[in-house]
């Protein structure tokens, strides 16, 4: 499939940094956000066009969480980052499925919380997560309410939004070993 083709347009925005390395990849709309966009940027991952529906084309990637975990944020403050739209984030949502995709007033943000066995180890339990964002360069809330619930939320400040650093961290988060600090749900 030849990397450069003219689709209609499905609004989506990455940073070129990220669009050329990613398994992603940016589709510009034309300036008039009419029918014709074009993709750019590397496909790292295996790309499936679906069939068309109305005039639209979707792409489908098939990057893993273990594809994004491997991945490395790029610097939030570069001035071509911008948010993601609701439409690209479910579908990156499914590739680190114990997040959820949450919505605050326009903002869209990922969240996954857990049950620790005590305030200690809530408080070991972010400082594993905080290695890895001061790693990334790249941070997430977190939230430790009633000595044993957390709530980890991620976003990206800078665009007010999502971007695929967002996914990046869920995915080398979701690599850690934490099990031994949470609490074992009753079945
Ligand atoms: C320069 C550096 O990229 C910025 O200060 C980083 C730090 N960590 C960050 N983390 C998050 N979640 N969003 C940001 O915009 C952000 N910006």
């Amino acid at each position: 499939m030849s990397m450069f083709r003219m689709f209609p347009s499905r609004l989506v925005s990455l940073s070129k940094t990220q669009a050329q390395f990613g398994p992603l990849f940016q589709f510009v709309s034309t300036t008039h956000g009419g029918p014709s966009s074009r993709i750019n940027g590397l496909l790292h991952n295996h790309v499936e066009l679906v069939e068309p529906r109305k005039g639209h084309r979707e792409f489908r990637t098939f990057c893993t969480a273990s594809d994004l975990a491997a991945k490395k944020c790029v610097p939030c403050n570069s001035e071509d980052m911008r948010s993601m739209n609701e439409e690209l984030a479910n579908q990156l949502i499914a590739k680190v499925p114990d997040w959820n995709l949450i919505n605050e007033e326009g903002k869209l943000k990922l969240a996954r919380s857990w049950k620790v066995k005590t305030f200690t180890k809530g408080l070991e339990f972010f400082q594993a997560i905080a290695n890895v964002a001061e790693a990334e360069g790249h941070h997430p809330d977190l939230h430790l309410v009633g000595w044993n619930n957390v709530t980890v939320e991620i976003w990206t400040h800078s665009v007010g939004g999502l971007t695929e650093n967002d996914f990046i961290l869920a995915a080398k988060i979701d690599t850690l070993k934490l099990s031994h600090l949470l609490r074992v749900k009753p079945n």
